[in-house]
């Protein structure tokens, strides 16, 4: 088993020595320049040991909690199946920054971020029964279909400019959030305007969240650095300006077609936008379910902005990182496209293109990293606290003198390398073999979700919190390929910069999501 152990401390043994010396020394002098100097130098003293506790604790980037990071798959099955409720909080946000800024509420939350309980039940529930229940994916055909025609359909007229050559992220990511925002909003509540200022403010919240770890650290360091806080809450309180008039659009939409014709609130072809469902939904209030009350508006706008962020960039990035291993492995391109020009479209299975897409997600699972948060209540007891003794790991204690434990302790699972171990995936474990998948290979059995007994590979991860998108993303992935192989040939565009090398470059870059470090540029080539 592997388990590395980081143990980040609060304390800092900061001290401003120079402090009291010079107030000794210049206690007497009662010239009113040097008592300015002093002063200033008082001031400096004390800038400077504010700035060197906040930029060493930036430097670390991390909470100040201990961090097991678990890349041992028999440990992570022990704690996301056999212990689920033990390990069902993520960590809490460490920005109590609200959307709707006038609201008088602490801390919205979205189904990604809200504490394992009643609230958190009511709204996965809202979105796993209402919105992606398998009955209702089906009616979603239609929808996909046209986004993934009208990507195509992009691509194919810009064939013949610019030698042919596209950088697949940009048109994908059109596509796929414009999907989900009218899965969101329903028909008609949004324009292409809308969709690419969404897609800016993905961007920049995205590229700011780079920024979170120094911000997250202090409020001095918030101070410090507040040309990035400013930023950071400007992204914000520009996604809410976005997202509220589009759910206020909706609500009204949504009046005047039930007072004029008694709709039931579908926007045709029976699919209910997912803002409707935040509408009419009524969470509890207490813990007990007591009472009920209706989302806040600033509750409505995280949980879409949740729902069009995991939805699309997820499903961006598998798609790409897929297409790479493509436009390097031209032979299995070719595999795909005899098995997609046969049965794609059809409803008859297609075993390769599901294993070109679980290779791509084992080896670059979109999400990085999944976390869990533990309430360890005493770590004097031997054992390291409950959860830390689940999977056998000690938890030392924070105070040097053992008095005082640590009131919460992070896992950090790491799907990529439990993705790559060579001792589960014996065949050639970095390597891209969708064979493995298909029958007699050594993931034969192996789906997206690990079963109760084995974890193989954690794309959507596992347990009380495992994604609720799954089966949404699969088949948005699935049918994006299968359109993007059938229609063009691809092939790599050697960059002038990298002109001796002979492969796609495929270096991960872990963000909000895992992303390919240079997007992936492809000479397409339209298929009669
Ligand atoms: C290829 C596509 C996708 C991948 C690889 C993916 C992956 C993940 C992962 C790894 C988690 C964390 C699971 C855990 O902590 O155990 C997660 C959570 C989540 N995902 Fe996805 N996801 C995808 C698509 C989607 C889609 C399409 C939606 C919704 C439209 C979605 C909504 C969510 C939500 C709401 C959560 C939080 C669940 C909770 O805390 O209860 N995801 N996803």
């Amino acid at each position: 088993m592997h388990v590395s152990i980081y143990l980040y401390t609060r304390r800092e043994t900061l001290s401003a020595p120079g402090v009291q010396l010079s107030a000794i020394k210049y206690q007497n002098v009662g010239n009113i320049m040097e008592v300015f100097f002093l002063m200033a130098g008082l001031a400096l003293v004390v800038f400077i040991a504010i700035f060197r506790r906040t930029s060493s604790r930036s430097a670390r980037a991390l909470p100040a909690v201990p961090n097991i990071e678990v890349r041992d798959r028999a440990i992570a099955r022990s704690m996301l199946v056999d212990h689920a409720d033990t390990f069902s909080d993520r960590p809490v946000s460490p920005f109590h920054v609200k959307f709707v800024r006038a609201e008088r509420v602490n801390l919205s939350y979205s189904i990604s971020t809200v504490p394992h309980g009643p609230l958190w039940r009511a709204l996965r529930c809202n979105l796993t029964a209402g919105i992606l229940h398998p009955s209702r994916l089906g009616r979603l055909a239609g929808l996909q279909r046209q986004a993934v025609d009208g990507l195509v359909a992009g691509l194919s007229s810009g064939c013949g400019h610019d030698d042919d050559v596209v950088v697949i992220r940009d048109g994908l990511h059109t596509a796929v959030l414009t999907l989900q925002m009218r899965m969101c909003f329903g028909d008609g509540g949004f324009d292409a305007g809308d969709v690419r200022a969404v897609q800016r403010v993905l961007k920049d919240f995205f590229d700011g969240m780079v920024d979170a770890p120094v911000l997250a650290t202090s409020r001095t360091a918030r101070l410090l650095h507040w040309r990035r806080w400013r930023r950071f809450l400007a992204v914000r309180s520009r996604m809410t300006k976005l997202l509220l008039p589009l759910i206020m659009e909706r609500q009204r939409r949504r009046q005047s077609m039930s007072m004029c014709c008694s709709d039931s609130g579908d926007d045709g072809g029976g699919i209910r936008p997912y803002v409707d469902s935040l509408l009419d939904l009524q969470v509890p209030s207490h813990d007990d379910g007591s009472v009920r009350r209706a989302l806040t508006d600033d509750e409505k706008a995280n949980l879409v902005w949740e729902f069009l962020g995991a939805g699309t960039e997820t499903v961006v990035s598998c798609v790409e990182w897929a297409l790479a291993h493509l436009v390097n492995q031209p032979e299995v391109q070719e595999k795909l496209r005899r098995e997609v020009d046969v049965h794609g479209g059809s409803d008859t299975p297609t075993p390769y293109l599901r294993a070109v897409i679980l290779e791509s997600l084992r080896l670059h699972p979109p999400v990085a990293v999944i976390q869990r948060d533990v309430v360890v209540r005493s770590v004097d007891d031997g054992g390291g606290g409950a959860a830390a003794a689940v999977i056998g790991v000690h938890v030392p204690p924070e105070e040097e003198d053992g008095s005082s434990g640590v009131d919460v302790v992070r896992f950090t699972i790491v799907p990529g390398a439990i993705g790559r171990d060579s001792r589960t995936w014996t065949d050639d474990a970095d390597e891209f073999r969708p064979e493995r998948f298909l029958a007699g290979g050594e993931g034969e059995a192996v789906g997206p979700m690990p079963g109760p007994k084995d974890v193989r590979m954690l794309p959507f991860g596992a347990g009380t919190r495992h994604c609720p998108g799954m089966a949404l993303g699969m088949a948005h992935v699935r049918l994006l390929l299968a359109a993007l192989v059938r229609a063009f040939q691809w092939e790599w565009e050697v960059p002038a910069a990298a002109a001796t090398a002979a492969l796609v470059d495929l270096t991960e870059v872990d963000g909000f999501v895992k992303h390919m470090k240079t997007p992936l540029r492809a000479r397409i080539t339209p298929r009669t």
